[in-house]
């Protein structure tokens, strides 16, 4: 064991071992050198003043302190976010990643304010006129306001035009009345509206004039901004305990013919006049559905950062682990030089790489939709639907996976909360169901895909990122296998195209033995989802092979080398994992597996000797993994070991429960 200030010796050698600039790197994924230093000047302004810090750990305490503690930091965290961190970023970046980052110093879970800064403020800057947004936007910003987003209700998530909280305008006092007819209306979920938030974006069917215009958003004042108290005729509490997000303060809501002014519809996309009349302002139906295409945005890029803690953690963690001998009488190895331990890992750091690359690609796009957007044009938006609805998808359950893996990479050290996996792997899996969940939002990709692949078939041109599916339909034999980045990628668009093509075939052949589009639709979902994943894969492979490129164009050789590895572990892990397919829709032959395979392994020995630098790369501030394994100086069993002195448990010899409970016991007869 090392003392107490000294990186642990393996550590200390893997990165003697590492050759190639760590930085570099560090900029790459940052998105060039100014971003870095933007960064890590946020990070000293958020994180140097220590009041992240808990005596005792976030676990170890009931549900009412960890709340308690949670908004106690969040306070904390929000003074230096409004006081000192928009001042560097600009108020209109305030949802920037980094900012993001900063707060997982703060919080292990999740903080209550999470979702006022992550939809409550967007939705009012997309939803909003420009004199709402006046009205409300400093409010929120300034935190004078607390908000959250209720749109899902107990009977309904996913469906939302099924949702059946009312919002029906009265003309004579000019208000909206709101109202949970059912107990499967009240609202369910929004993080932060349960103890937290005084008022909150509420998603109902808005009736006027005796007739339903479906689902719109309004902006509500739940609580009294003094007393904290719930107002009248509204109903408020907290869900209860969850798989994770245990400090998000989920919230139910219900409202008892409650009256908000009419002022308080967010009419950027529709309006209701004084006399009650609906007028519908935008050109696109699904513009309320805006803040949802935005946080999908935003949840690839969560996707990659929470991966690349995990991966930081179990990758330092096995250099400095060891375990069994190779011969005996040897000594024991660095667990990281397994190989079955590099396959474990390697594949998570490209991966958070790839969804990073993926995440800055999707977000450059969705702003210049956006700038078409405000242009009055909005072509673009169903792609950027489809896109950001496929790439949410696989991202969050792809990151969930590989954050598992890591955990199962630590052996049992992994299974202790302090490791930080299980709270990350919480966090992430929740990140495929929530924002719409994984399955059907490959099916609305799915949809996209089957129109793309008509439009095609009568030989029109398509959006650029399905532009493949006009060159495949021309060939109607198996794509040539070469085994080449480039290769892979056809190799994928091959799969999709043949994917998407079969789906139209068994759809169509349905429909001819009677069935009608529904349901030959329905009973093609299976083939549908399947699909839309092929797609999305050619897609995060053809960014991340091309950013990669684009990006370490004047970087140095090595770093150049070492990210060409990655970049090619992952193309060829992909190829490997879809073999089958490979099979079916392109020529590949039984010896091109194999030698993928060994192409494989020997890119696993050829990445070890950098693998402590690539995830120290990630550069991730010790105070932001909160991990007893994945610190920088390695010192794991020491952490572990202060951290058994925190729990409350180890605080008396002899617990009270002894003389309560186990000694009677123990001295009963039978
Ligand atoms: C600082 C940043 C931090 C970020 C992190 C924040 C973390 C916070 C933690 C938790 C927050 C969680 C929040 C939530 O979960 S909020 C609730 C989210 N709910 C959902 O996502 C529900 C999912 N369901 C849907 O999106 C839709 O209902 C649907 C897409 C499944 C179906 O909608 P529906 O109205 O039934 O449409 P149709 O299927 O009939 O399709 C019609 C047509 O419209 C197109 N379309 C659908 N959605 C959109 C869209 N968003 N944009 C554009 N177009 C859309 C669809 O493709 C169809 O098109 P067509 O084929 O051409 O007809
Ligand atoms: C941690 C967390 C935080 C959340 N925060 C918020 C929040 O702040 N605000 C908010 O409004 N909501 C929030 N939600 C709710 C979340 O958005 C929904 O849970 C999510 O959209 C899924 O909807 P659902 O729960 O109705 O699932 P369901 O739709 O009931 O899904 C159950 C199963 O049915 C399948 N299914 C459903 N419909 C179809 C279909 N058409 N075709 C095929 N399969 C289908 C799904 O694939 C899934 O396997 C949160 C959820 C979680 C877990």
């Amino acid at each position: 064991m090392s003392s107490k200030k000294e990186i642990n010796e393996d550590l200390v050698n893997e990165r003697r071992k590492c050759n190639f600039n760590i930085q570099e790197v560090t900029h790459i994924i940052d998105g060039g050198v100014e971003n870095t230093l933007q960064r890590k000047k946020i990070e000293d302004v958020a994180l140097n003043g220590g009041a992240s810090l808990d005596d005792v750990p976030e676990e170890c305490m009931n549900l009412r302190e960890r709340y308690e503690n949670a908004l106690r930091k969040s306070c904390v965290y929000a003074n230096i976010l409004r006081n000192e961190l928009l001042e560097i970023t600009g108020i209109e970046n305030f949802g920037t990643p980094v900012i993001r980052r900063t707060g997982d110093a703060f919080f292990k879970d999740i903080s209550p304010f999470m979702l006022h800064l992550g939809m409550f403020v967007p939705t009012i800057m997309g939803q909003c006129t420009a004199e709402q947004q006046g009205i409300w936007l400093p409010k929120a910003l300034d935190m004078q306001i607390i908000g959250a987003y209720a749109q899902t209700e107990l009977g309904h998530g996913t469906f939302i035009r099924g949702l059946e909280t009312t919002a029906t305008y009265d003309p004579k006092t000019k208000e909206f009345i709101l109202y949970s007819p059912t107990i499967t209306s009240y609202k369910w979920w929004a993080g932060g509206l349960g103890r937290t938030a005084n008022h909150c974006i509420v998603v109902a069917q808005l009736y006027t004039q005796g007739k339903c215009h479906g689902v719109h958003p309004f902006i509500v004042q739940i609580r009294d901004l003094d007393t904290h108290m719930p107002l009248p005729g509204i109903k408020v509490g907290e869900i209860g305990p969850r798989m994770g997000f245990n400090t998000a303060d989920n919230g139910f809501l219900g409202f008892n013919h409650f009256r908000i002014p009419r002022m308080n519809m967010m009419m950027k996309n529709a309006q209701v006049l004084e006399d009650g009349t609906y007028v519908k302002v935008a050109r696109h139906g699904k513009l309320t559905y805006g803040t949802m295409v935005f946080v999908r945005v935003t949840l690839v890029n969560e996707a990659s950062f929470n991966l690349s803690k995990a991966v930081t953690i179990a990758v330092r963690y096995s250099a400095v682990r060891r375990q069994s001998e190779l011969r005996p009488g040897s000594a024991e190895p660095q667990i990281l030089d397994y190989p079955t331990q590099q396959h474990k890992l390697f594949i998570c750091i490209a991966t958070a790489h790839a969804f990073q690359l993926t995440a800055n690609w999707l977000w450059h796009t969705f702003t210049v939709v956006q700038a078409e957007m405000r242009k009055g044009n909005i072509d673009t938006l169903p792609e950027l639907h489809a896109l950001s609805s496929c790439l949410k998808a696989v991202s969050t359950s792809d990151a969930a996976a590989c954050i598992e893996q890591c955990r199962f990479a630590c052996g049992g050290h992994g299974y202790m909360m302090s490791s930080n996996l299980p709270y990350l792997y919480s966090f992430v899996a929740a990140t495929r169901t929530y924002e719409g969940d994984y399955t059907v939002l490959l099916l609305q990709t799915a949809r996209y895909l089957v129109k793309a692949w008509e439009q095609a078939e009568a030989k029109k041109i398509v959006t650029p990122t399905v532009a493949y599916l006009n060159r495949c339909f021309d060939t109607n034999e198996k794509v040539a296998w070469t085994n080449s980045p480039e290769g892979i990628i056809k190799s994928f668009q091959a799969i999709a195209a043949g994917k998407i093509s079969l789906c139209v075939k068994n759809i169509r052949q349905r429909i001819k033995t009677g069935m009608d589009y529904e349901d030959a639709w329905l009973m093609t979902t299976v083939q549908l989802v399947s699909a839309a994943e092929a797609h999305c894969r050619s897609m995060i492979l053809d960014t991340y092979w091309n950013e990669m490129q684009r990006l370490t164009k004047t970087s140095s050789d090595n770093v150049k080398m070492v990210l060409y590895q990655l970049t090619t572990l992952y193309l060829v892990y992909w190829a490997l994992e879809k073999s089958g397919d490979l099979l079916r829709y392109t020529s590949i032959t039984e010896g091109d597996i194999d030698l993928l395979q060994k192409e494989y392994e020997d890119l696993l020995v050829k990445i070890r000797p950098n693998a402590v630098g690539l995830v120290d790369a990630f550069d991730l501030r010790d105070e932001i993994l909160r991990s007893t394994l994945g610190s920088y100086d390695g010192r794991v069993y020491e952490r572990l070991m202060e951290e058994v002195q925190k729990n409350p448990l180890n605080k008396v010899p002899v617990d009270p429960s002894f003389q309560k409970y186990l000694k009677p016991f123990m001295k009963s007869k039978i």
